[in-house]
């Protein structure tokens, strides 16, 4: 049976010749985790000159020595931003932290450490015990980055930390993993028809913000059990991915799977998956668009999304998991038994005693995930089956989703 990891390669495929680099401006990467597509040199020195990392006084190191218990005469100030001029033998200057440490000196005493101890003085007398060496609270140009050092690698999905390493290096723009517009269609005539059967939509909602959540442009449409109603409204769209969920399981109104059907270009497979929840599955192409089809079961489909397409969309290899991965034990055991050759996804909350369920496995309990940090992986009783969603000892996998 096709196994969960073979499907996410299948999903992988189908989305992957979607994502195209593109260089984007830094203040639109700040949202959301993007990955990069190419390693990022700095092109400067940072810091771009020597500093003081203090409030104090720049001098040089032979002052100090030869000035020792004696008044020493302030000549002027440089502040951050500030060009200082050079210091002369036998005298200090004041010096504001991040200030460029002026020619003549090569150290600085921290203000604490000098009396009066209160800037504006006309001299400075440094403290006795105070035995201050070459380059003390000096920051080195270069000291975080140098000049044509690799400062971001390809791969690295980015963090606020990353952005600001580029920003800092005066890097505007990276190339990141281009993402494609995506259609998210809520199928069956109980959504469509304004909750005519009392069913509301979940499933839009979820999917959009986890996909809003990428920085994914989305639109949204209903489409009640009519296939060729479902390959026209596709067909008319512009975006590069639709993402389904419904009809495809084995009931009378399969929509999805019917507008395959109709669709002599259609490339869409439909397997079940040794998986529970999210046991339908399909992908392809189908209505002239690269296809996700997830169930429409809410819990289902958000799993479904968290294990297939959100890896995808980060642009992750196989064995790279898109959450925190953790191992740890259940508080209680099972409260159910975990189904034969099946990978199952449980949705749990982590405690001090350990891993507590919330709700059972059904997959219309969307209340219940919405109570969890985390998704629990049970394997399948062969483990090698489903590398690498397996336990370690007595310890389940978890990914940390809240
Ligand atoms: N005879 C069989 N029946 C079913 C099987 C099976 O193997 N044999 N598989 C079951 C499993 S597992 C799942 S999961 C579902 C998947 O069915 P579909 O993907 O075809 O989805 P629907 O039948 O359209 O809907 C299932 C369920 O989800 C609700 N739903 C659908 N869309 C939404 C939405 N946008 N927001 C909220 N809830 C939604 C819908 O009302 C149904 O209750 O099939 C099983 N059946
Ligand atoms: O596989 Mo269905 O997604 O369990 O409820």
């Amino acid at each position: 049976m096709t196994t969960a990891k073979m499907h996410r390669e299948r999903v992988f495929e189908t989305i992957a010749p979607l994502t195209e680099t593109a260089n984007l401006p830094l203040g639109s990467l700040l949202e959301a985790p993007r990955r990069l597509t190419a390693d990022v040199e700095s092109p400067i020195d940072v810091p771009g000159f020597d500093n003081s990392s203090m409030d104090g006084y720049a001098l040089a190191a032979t002052t100090v020595e030869e000035m020792r218990g004696h008044p020493i005469p302030v000549r002027g100030r440089v502040a951050a931003g500030a060009r200082g001029e050079a210091v002369q033998p036998g005298t200090a200057v004041e010096i504001m932290t991040g200030a460029p440490l002026p020619a003549g000196a090569d150290l600085v005493v921290k203000i604490e450490d000098t009396s009066p101890g209160c800037f504006g003085a006309e001299t400075v007398t440094i403290d006795p015990e105070v035995e201050p060496a070459p380059g003390t609270f000096v920051r080195r140009r270069g000291s975080d980055v140098r000049n044509g050092q690799t400062v971001l690698s390809e791969g690295t999905v980015l963090t606020p930390a990353h952005l600001g390493v580029a920003a800092a290096c005066g890097v505007n723009e990276l190339p990141v993993l281009g993402l494609p517009r995506v259609l998210v269609v809520s199928t069956g005539d109980e959504i469509a028809a304004e909750a005519a059967a009392g069913i509301n939509d979940a499933n839009s909602v979820t999917l959009t913000a986890g996909l809003r959540r990428l920085g994914v442009d989305t639109d949204v449409a209903f489409v009640p059990d009519d296939p060729q109603q479902l390959l026209d409204r596709v067909r008319s769209s512009d975006a590069g991915l639709v993402i389904s969920t419904g009809g495809i399981s084995k009931g009378a109104h399969e929509v999805v799977k019917l507008a395959a059907e109709l669709d002599a270009d259609s490339s869409m497979t439909f397997e079940p998956i040794a998986m529970q929840p999210g046991r339908p599955q399909g992908c392809g192409r189908l209505a002239d668009h690269a296809w996700v089809a997830l169930p429409g079961n809410p819990v289902s489909a958000l799993i479904s999304f968290e294990l297939f397409i959100r890896p995808a969309l980060l642009g992750l290899a196989g064995h790279e998991a898109p959450r925190e991965v953790g191992y740890h034990r259940l508080a209680h055991g099972f409260d159910e038994a975990p189904p034969a050759g099946k990978l199952q996804v449980r949705r749990a909350r982590l405690t001090e005693a350990g891993l507590e369920f919330v709700g059972d496995s059904r997959s219309h309990l969307l209340h219940s995930y919405a109570e969890a940090t985390h998704l629990v992986f049970v394997p399948p009783e062969d483990e090698s089956a489903d590398d690498p969603y397996s336990a370690a000892g007595d310890r389940l996998m978890t990914w940390k989703i809240a």
